[in-house]
């Protein structure tokens, strides 16, 4: 298969290290439990660009394929999961790649969401926009603290998509979903916490692993097929919504991100991060 030739394969210790030629994302093995650590590794901020979606897809795709116990979804970036989407791809965007971009967004999106090994987040640094995206993909949060979490696309000038606001409410009240996206709300770690956007708080990014890693332990006496049919089952209707209009839901972001006044708003904001950077 073409994703093996592009796979280079290590051990360290016990655990199987696969990573990709690239290197935007690495997949390690634990072979004693069986489990996959995913760990995106885009400086500086791990923004979500056509590349490191790719290699997440093909991550995925490999854990799945690969029979692993679980994933544990996190980052090399010592005080960032991730950023988001990278808004260099939708500012005065390129007409091929931004398709491509998004259409590597939604494959990762129906990768992760229907996966069918329990998957967990190891939250260990911001995680704004399409970060919060990845990690309400998954079946558990385990967040670091002193850290932000939340959709924030209003913040911004621009919408989060159907798709987004499934995952968001696969976690959270739809009361507090709904109030949060429209206020583009950031939640710190404990506010998170407080209101079951993660599900437990680790002082370390070990600890966060451990506990994801015990999170998935727990599926250990469940029967493996009875448990992704149940999971399935339950994301079914989200999956199958962004399935049926995938095609749409390319043509409404296109026509939105190309709408002049969103692209101003986006020019501003990258602005305005570029400026906090130098200072
Ligand atoms: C009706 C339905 C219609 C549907 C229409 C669909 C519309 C589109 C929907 C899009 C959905 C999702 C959107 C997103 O995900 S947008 C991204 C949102 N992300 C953010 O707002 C986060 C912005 N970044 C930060 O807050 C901070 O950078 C940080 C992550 C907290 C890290 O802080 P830091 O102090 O450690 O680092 P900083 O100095 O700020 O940044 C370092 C460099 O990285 C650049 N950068 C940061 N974030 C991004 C990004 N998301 N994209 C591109 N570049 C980014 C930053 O500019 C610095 O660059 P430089 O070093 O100055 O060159």
């Amino acid at each position: 298969m073409l994703r093996s030739s592009l796979l280079t394969l290590t051990r360290i210790g016990s655990n199987r290290l696969m990573s990709t030629a690239a290197k935007l994302t690495t997949v390690e093995v634990n072979d004693k439990t069986g489990i996959a650590t995913l760990t995106m590794c885009r400086p500086p901020v791990n923004g979500l660009n056509l590349e490191l979606l790719k290699d997440l897809s093909q991550s995925i795709d490999e854990i799945e394929s690969n029979k692993s116990r679980g994933l544990i979804l996190t980052s090399s970036n010592p005080t960032i999961f991730s950023a988001g989407l990278d808004i260099l791809e939708m500012y005065k965007p390129d007409k091929e790649r931004i398709r491509a971009f998004w259409t590597s967004l939604q494959d990762v999106w129906l990768a992760l969401y229907g996966s069918s090994v329990p998957t967990a987040a190891a939250i260990n640094g911001h995680s704004p926009a399409g970060g919060c995206l990845l990690a309400t993909s998954c079946e558990y949060r385990v967040m670091l603290p002193k850290f932000t979490i939340g959709l924030n696309e209003t913040q911004l000038g621009i919408v989060a998509p159907k798709w987004f606001m499934s995952s968001f409410l696969s976690v959270l009240p739809r009361r507090i979903a709904e109030r949060a996206l429209n206020q583009g709300r950031m939640f710190t770690t404990e506010e998170a916490l407080q209101v079951g956007l993660i599900d437990e708080v680790a002082n370390t990014k070990e600890e966060a692993i451990e506990k994801c890693s015990a999170f998935i332990g727990s599926f250990a006496k469940v029967n493996p097929l009875a448990r992704a049919l149940t999971k399935q089952q339950f994301r079914a209707a989200d999956l199958q919504q962004l399935e049926n209009e995938r095609v749409q839901d390319l043509e409404k972001f296109l026509f939105f991100v190309n709408q002049p006044a969103v692209q101003k708003g986006l020019g501003l904001y990258l602005e305005s991060l570029k400026k906090k950077a130098k200072n």
